[in-house]
Order: structure tokens, then sequence, then C-alpha cells
């Protein structure tokens, strides 16, 4: 009887959606007089890439410190992966790179490593631990000791700690704060490729154009509150595609008006993008109007800039204070 109740149970549960990545809800810490967070709530969902924007200060890393158990909440609950933030099964299916990284000077590359896999209680043969040193460019650095890694060296390490046990969560807190301009784009297809696989990813980052390229989602925080979240099409508004044109004939003018609502002010045309783009609408439509004959002079991405809606929301806050 019990049995047939518990199956009933796991089925049920069973054909729920999976719990968030991240779930946290009314979050509150101050230090001394000074309050860091305050009452902040938010989710990631699973596979989702959710950006934590802010100006130095607005309390990101304290949230993120929260999330992780690492600094005691004054008020509020976190759920990781389902289970409550305090347990540490649940942590131990989180990857995490710290925005203040050391690793222990005396270990080679591939020990710490080994080190954070039996931490995570993990099971990961040597080879794929190889892979994870691999993946962010020190594959010939595995034997050597931490001790003479460059800073940029030890964030790259840093980064395979996040990833080696094969984590559901990834909580990158200024991931790109010591890598060349090589680094960053290695990051950024690394949490793509994350992404691709289902895991769910929480970055924060100050530079923007690289949350914009990579994120689903995004959390603004100022001064310890929620400032503005949601995706990116819900925070830029619909995209536009902006072109200036020649030559435009009946049937190319046809063409831009089947790919979304189309203005036009002399040879400069405005074309909305539709919602559900894979990618092609573009290259499609540039292709279809050199078919027709039209000369193609310019082409930029029409709304405005992930930077320059964040400086607004920033601008707006400070006038309400
Ligand atoms: N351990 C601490 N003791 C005292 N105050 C702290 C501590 N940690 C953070 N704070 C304060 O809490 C506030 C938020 O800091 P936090 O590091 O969370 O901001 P942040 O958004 O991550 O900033 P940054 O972008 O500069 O890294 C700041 O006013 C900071 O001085």
């Amino acid at each position: 009887m019990e049995d047939t109740a518990l199956q009933a149970a796991e089925q049920l549960l069973g054909g729920l959606p999976p719990s968030p990545a991240v779930w946290c809800s009314g979050l509150r810490k101050r230090y001394g007089r000074r309050t860091a967070v305050d009452g902040v709530s938010f989710t990631v969902g699973r596979g989702e890439v959710v950006g934590l924007l802010g100006p130095n200060g607005a309390g990101k890393t304290s949230v993120i410190k929260m999330l992780l158990g690492l600094v005691r909440p004054d008020a509020g609950e976190v759920l990781l992966l389902g289970r409550p933030g305090r347990d540490p099964a649940s942590r131990e299916r989180v990857g995490y790179l710290p925005e203040l990284f050391r690793y222990q000077p005396w270990l080679s590359a591939a020990e710490v490593l080994a080190v954070h896999v039996r931490l995570a209680r993990a099971s990961v043969p040597a080879e794929e631990q190889r892979q994870a040193l691999a993946l962010v460019g020190l594959a010939d650095r595995a034997g050597d000791r931490v001790n003479g890694f460059s800073k940029g060296m030890q964030q790259r390490l840093g980064l395979a700690v996040a990833l080696v046990a094969r984590p559901e969560l990834v909580v990158l807190d200024e991931p790109t704060s010591a890598l060349d301009p090589l680094g960053r784009a290695d990051v950024r297809d690394l949490v793509l490729s994350l992404k691709a696989r289902g895991v769910a990813v929480l970055l924060n980052s100050h530079l923007i154009g690289e949350v914009e390229r990579v994120c689903d989602r995004v959390v603004i925080l100022d001064k310890g509150r929620v400032a503005a979240s949601g995706s990116l099409a819900e925070l830029l508004g619909q995209r536009e595609l902006r072109l200036r044109l020649g030559a435009v004939n009946a049937a190319a003018e046809a063409r831009l008006a089947a790919t979304g609502s189309l203005h036009r002010s002399g040879d400069e045309f405005t074309v909305v993008l539709p919602a559900e783009d894979d990618g092609s609408t573009v290259p499609g439509l540039i292709t279809d109007l050199v078919g027709l004959g039209v000369q193609v002079h310019a082409v930029e991405p029409g709304r405005i800039s992930l930077e320059e809606r964040l400086l607004g929301i920033l601008r707006h806050e400070e006038e309400q204070r």
C-alpha cells in the first residue's frame, strides 16, 4: 500500500516541471549599519543563462554568496536545484568561480581539480578532468604548480574547478576580470556550450556586451534592490534592423515588408525582426535583396544596447531618490 502511494507521488512529481536551478525570495543582508541587500528575489531556470548586473557595491557578490551559503542572510529563502540552499547536497551539483579566487599554490593544476572533485563527492575520470583543463586552455600546464601561474591562468583554473564536477548550475562571479580578449571570447563560448548542455548559469559581469551576447535574462541590482529584470527582449524591446539601401524596387520593398513591420524614410529602412528568429532572418533577407538588384550600403541592429538600457534604468533610479 505504502509502495503504491510512493509510486503515485513519484509519478506526480515526475510530471511536474523541474524546480528552477536558483530560486530566492526576499534576501536581505546588513553589514553593520550598511544595508547591502534589501529584499532581492529572482529565479534562474534550468538551462537558463541569467546575468546579474549593477554598479559597484550594488550587492551582486553578496547575493551570490547568500545563494551559495557562504554568507548567512538576515532574511529570505534560497532553493538551489529544488533543495534548501543550506543543504550541502544541493551545493555538490553547483560549480562556483568566486570573484576573488586563490588556489593552493603548492598543488598542481590537476591536483586542484582532483581536490574539488572529491569535495563535490563526484566521480570524474582522470581523462575528463584533463579535458576540463584543456577546455580552459591549461592542457599543457596540468602538472605545473599553481604557484607559478599568472592571475589569468589562475582564473582559468577557477573556471575548470567550477566545471569539472558536472554541475547542473554554474555561478560565475566576474569570470573574465583577469582574462585577455581571447580568454573572454573563450568564456563566452564556454557559457554557450554549458547552456547547450542544459546547465544553468548565473553570471555576474561588468562586461555588458558579454552579458548581452550570452544571457537569456538579466537581473539588474542597484543599492541592494532589483531595479529591473527580464529577458533581453523585454528589457530592450523588439529587435529591429536598420538598412541603407539603393535601387529598391517594388519586389524588394515587398520582400522587406514580408520580414516584419516596415518603415521607410528615403533610402533608410527599418524593419522589425520576428520574435522567433533562428539567426537566418537577416542573412536570408540580405541575400534576397542582393538577388533583386538592391544595393546594400549599410545593415545595423536597430534596438538600444543593454548598456544604454542599464544606464537609463540606473539614472532613473537615481532621480527617484
Ligand atoms: N564583508 C563585508 N563587510 C562589510 N561590508 C560589506 C562586506 N561585503 C560587502 N559589503 C558591503 O556591501 C555592499 C555590497 O557589496 P557587494 O560586494 O555585494 O557589491 P557588488 O555589487 O558585488 O560590487 P562590485 O561590482 O564592486 O564587485 C557594499 O556597500 C560593500 O561595502
